[in-house]
């Protein structure tokens, strides 16, 4: 469970996130829209703990998260917009780096990145350069990336902005999945029809959030 509470994020005088509350329960896809600079990619990185709340607090299942590394640790997952790969590692390396902390058997580890390379469309291309992939393809590896984490929350930051309809379908399946499996999913898009496949959907505008449809 989110529970984001009059979270207030700002840089210096720029208030980017503006006193917004909500919850969204495990099983639940919210969709966040709203023009550019309004704050959306600010909101998500507040909630992964990849930027100070100025004021109010976010909850993940009891944590309040205060920086990046427990909350990562705790199952925050981000997918940041822009991806956020090492280009000069191969795709199938860049899944394997947040894993590398479980303590899981090699043998476990192998097989998610395998289906989560498979599971967006990528089986073939897991020994490839992140450099050498087209931008699109960068952006569906970072989603494996996200989904092979299996974390308690996904943040998916503009996840699906260089795919075409088939591939968009695609992740935005793959993500309806992960809150199947019990997760909480934020989706920040400026995409109506990926707005329209969720749960709930806000808009946010000059850090103001409101609701189109309320979870
Ligand atoms: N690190 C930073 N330092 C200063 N200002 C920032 C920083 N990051 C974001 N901002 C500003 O905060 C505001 C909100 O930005 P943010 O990236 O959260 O918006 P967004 O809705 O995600 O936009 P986009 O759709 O273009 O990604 C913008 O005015 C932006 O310029």
């Amino acid at each position: 469970m989110i529970s984001v509470k009059d979270v207030t994020v700002a840089y210096g005088e720029l208030v980017a996130v503006a006193d917004v509350s909500f919850d969204v329960p495990p099983g639940f896809v919210l969709a966040v829209s709203g023009p550019s600079g309004a704050g959306k990619s600010s909101l998500l990185w507040a909630i992964a703990g990849a930027v100070p709340v100025r004021s109010g607090k976010v909850v993940v299942d009891g944590l309040v998260i205060a920086d990046r590394p427990s909350a990562a640790a705790h199952g925050v997952v981000l997918i940041p917009q822009g991806n956020g790969l090492a280009r000069v590692l191969t795709a199938r390396e860049n899944l394997s780096l947040p894993l590398l902390t479980e303590r899981k058997p090699a043998e476990d580890v192998e097989r998610v990145i395998e289906k989560s390379l498979t599971d967006v469309g990528l089986a073939e291309s897991g020994d490839h350069l992140v450099e050498e992939l087209s931008g699109g393809e960068q952006q569906r590896v970072a989603v494996a990336r996200g989904i092979a984490q299996q974390g308690k929350v996904i943040l998916a930051d503009e996840s699906t902005s260089e795919l075409d309809g088939t591939n968009r379908e695609r992740v935005v399946d793959l993500l309806r999945a992960e809150a199947h499996r019990g997760a909480a999913v934020v989706i920040a898009t400026h995409d109506s029809t990926v707005a329209d496949s969720a749960d709930g959907h806000a808009v946010m505008d000059e850090g103001r959030l409101t609701w189109v449809r309320r979870l």
